[in-house]
């Protein structure tokens, strides 16, 4: 507990998701430390083009604008889906806390209650997904697999109207607004880096929210996640990389998964590692982890599948 009355300020985008997100950490905040947490709406449409981070482009462009009203002193925190977040640390702000982590599968939301197995042959399968498209097709290689956009409530809506007869989500985000009953299977296998994982972000050197915020981190979490994400940075790879990630805690034990894809899912290549979790908890052993794993990962030719940069070193 500490004597602070003035509430805490987390911005958050007016999405669904976001929202549901970002109030399920306010308030796991606040009965931590007693601390009022209240949300602040961004607008991130328009501001990404003009902010200070705007040059940066390309991956985590959504969440740009979210940073620059933190960087600007507009709030004190943010609550981000962490698979979306670059994997490039951003000077001025830091990952304060990872709570603890929601389910990492993804999950086929399909008509009539259909599982992947049951779909009937050319079904068309709607994800925009390298990685999902690359695994849809390494089970299925009949599949129409096509791009879908839109939030995951207009996605469900494509599935219920028949322009799609599956469609493949993260089952972390259907559960958090409250759509598991659209979930037809929960598919096996690695996903993407930090799937299911949130990350709580403030401003490099504010000890006071850093503190508070602390609360909420789960070292488990925090773990799984940054070991996930350094193989991915250690690849050069971004959110669009046909490369699935999994660890997970059994103990003192943490196992790793790591698998890159063939865009069409004609081959993967898979490294699993099993290592002492006390030794990955931090940032240098989880890069250490990283490297060991993508050498082996471009030893079983992991540059020739995908197009990754850090593959071709
Ligand atoms: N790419 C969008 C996105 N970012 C976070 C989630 C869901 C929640 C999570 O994975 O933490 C989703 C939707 C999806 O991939 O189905």
């Amino acid at each position: 507990m500490t004597g602070r009355t003035t509430p805490l300020r987390l911005g958050t985008r007016a999405s669904l998701l976001a929202t549901t997100q970002s109030q399920t950490v306010a308030d796991a905040i606040t009965a931590a430390t007693g601390v009022p947490v209240e949300l602040v709406k961004i607008t991130t449409d328009g501001d990404v083009l003009t902010g200070p981070l705007a040059q940066l482009g390309g991956t985590g462009v959504f969440a740009s604008a979210l940073r620059d009203a933190l960087l600007r002193g507009e709030c004190d925190l943010l609550v981000h889906s962490m698979k979306d977040l670059p994997t490039a640390p951003l000077p001025g702000i830091v990952i304060a806390a990872v709570p603890v982590r929601a389910p990492h599968r993804d999950a086929l939301c399909a008509r009539d209650g259909l599982a992947l197995a049951d779909l009937p042959a050319g079904a068309r399968v709607g994800t925009g997904s390298p990685r999902r498209v690359a695994q849809l097709l390494a089970r299925r290689p009949d599949l129409i697999v096509d791009g879908i956009r839109g939030n995951v409530e207009s996605r469900l809506a494509k599935v219920a109207g028949g322009e799609f007869d599956a469609i493949v989500l993260a089952e972390a985000g259907l559960r958090r607004i409250g759509r598991d009953a659209a979930i037809t299977e929960i598919l096996d296998g690695p996903t993407s880096a930090a799937q299911g994982a949130l990350a709580v972000e403030i401003r490099e050197g504010d000890a006071e929210v850093a503190a508070l915020v602390h609360a909420v981190d789960d070292v488990e979490a925090a773990t799984t996640a940054r070991v996930e994400r350094a193989v991915l940075r250690r690849l050069e790879a971004g959110c669009a990389a046909p490369v699935a990630l999994a660890a997970s805690r059994s103990g003192d034990r943490l196992t790793l998964e790591a698998e890159v894809y063939a865009l069409d899912g004609t081959r993967t290549v898979t490294a699993v590692r099993d290592v002492e979790f006390g030794g990955v908890t931090t940032a240098e052993g989880a890069a250490a982890l990283a490297a060991d794993v993508v050498d082996e990962l471009i030893a079983g030719g992991a540059a020739e599948l995908a197009d990754l940069p850090g593959a071709r070193r």
